[in-house]
């Protein structure tokens, strides 16, 4: 689970909610104290947590709430209200559309974001969804960076641009997003340049390469272990070119992903996704209700049915449906089961979507079922073979 300290802290702040005998302001006090500290160790900027403080103790008069009302479901509800506010500006990102022409997206961010690894993993999000995608490498900064994007594309199995030779960016992302265009391809990722720092040379080549391929949408791509420093370079690259979402990256490995982000939605720009890993499948739909949700141990149902509808195969469920009404059920329909079940994504990562699953699965828990569920790949694996 993501953010896994803030979770808790976070969940054990509303749990004395719950657990005191008697909910008076001293308990709601001492509640909203500890949900600021845990934010702000989280890195979440003072102001915004300060503004959330505020909010929070507006709305609640524990002594004045109408009759009838559960005052500890009040309490919780304005909590969770609030801290969705945080990383949610309200702003509606691009929606892919099925068209003639394809939808180019290009993907900026500084260098070692995490911006090559995250077209992939977007790509085959978008694959995995039936549409027909590919990768354009713009990157002729980085040596190497066609090799590793060549590398996770055929991976992925997605189609993909670049060159050893051209030196040229904004050629490059030219000619390539022209092929996919001719070869009917609905979906053109374009992969750019990062460097080190935000210089002048970074933002005139995104400028060109802009200019040169008028992309649907500009993905800025931010590590997330940066915290409410994200607040700066988002400003910075919206600046520039028109950043329309943006994906968080490493918030497996960071405490400070809250602030990054908090520091994000504080730009008015929408967060789509999350990275949770270095592999292809670590990535995340973001949704702030959900991501809340989550967070305090609430799960997000609507989420694992939406993705079990993306690796079922509903017509194979209405024969297995059949098959055992008549009582068949068969070694190959589990294994079909279990490799539907592992194509969701990691396992901790479905159980996060379950409210309360948190409870059932410590830390030891969730290694083991990760091991189960490996050997079972592994056991797969050798079927196949
Ligand atoms: N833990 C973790 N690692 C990630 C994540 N996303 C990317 N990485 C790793 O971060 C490192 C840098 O990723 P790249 O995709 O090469 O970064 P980049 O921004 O394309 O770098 P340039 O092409 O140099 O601009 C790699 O080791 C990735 O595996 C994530 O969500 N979690």
């Amino acid at each position: 689970m993501v953010l896994a300290e803030l979770g808790s802290r976070l969940k054990k702040a509303l749990s004395s909610v719950s657990d005191e005998v008697i909910l008076d302001e001293k308990a709601i006090k001492s509640m909203i104290n500890d949900i600021s500290v845990g934010l702000m160790e989280s890195d979440v900027n003072v102001m915004l947590v300060g503004k959330m403080k505020k909010n929070i103790e507006s709305q609640i008069d524990i002594n004045n709430l109408p009759k009838g009302i559960n005052k500890r479901n009040h309490v919780k509800q304005i909590v969770f209200e609030e801290l969705c506010k945080l990383v949610d500006p309200g702003v509606k990102p691009y929606q892919m559309q099925k068209r003639r022409e394809p939808n180019v997206v290009m993907f900026v961010g500084l260098q070692g974001s995490g911006k090559t690894t995250t077209c992939t993993k977007y790509a085959m999000y978008y694959a995995r969804k039936g549409w027909r995608v590919a990768l354009v490498c713009a990157d002729t900064f980085r040596a190497g960076a066609f090799d590793q994007l060549k590398q996770n594309a055929t991976k992925a199995n997605i189609p993909f641009y670049g060159s050893y030779t051209e030196s040229d960016p904004v050629k490059l992302a030219r000619e390539g997003v022209k092929q996919f265009t001719d070869e009917r391809f609905e979906i053109i990722i374009v992969d750019t340049s990062g460097r080190h720092k935000q210089e002048e040379n970074l933002f005139e080549e995104m400028e060109q390469v802009s200019k040169a391929v008028n992309p649907n949408d500009v993905v800025f791509v931010m590590d997330s272990s940066i915290g409410q420093a994200a607040q700066d370079q988002a400003a910075a690259f919206k600046s520039r070119v028109s950043v329309g979402s943006v994906i968080v990256t490493k918030l497996d490995g960071h405490a400070k992903g809250g602030g990054a982000l908090s520091a994000v939605a504080a730009t008015s720009s929408p967060i789509t996704f999350i990275g949770t890993g270095e592999q292809f499948d670590e990535f995340e739909e973001f949704d702030a209700r959900g991501f809340v949700g989550r967070l305090l141990g609430m799960g997000h149902i609507p989420q694992l049915l939406k993705k079990a509808q993306e690796v079922m195969n509903i017509d194979k469920q209405k024969q297995t449906l059949e098959n055992l009404k008549e009582g068949k059920y068969t070694v190959r329909d589990m294994r079909e089961h279990f490799q539907m079940i592992m194509n969701m994504g990691p396992l901790t990562q479905l159980m996060s979507y379950i409210p309360g699953a948190d409870k059932l699965m410590g830390k030891g828990a969730e290694q083991e079922s990760s091991a189960q569920m490996k050997l079972i790949d592994d056991h797969h694996g050798l079927d196949e073979r």
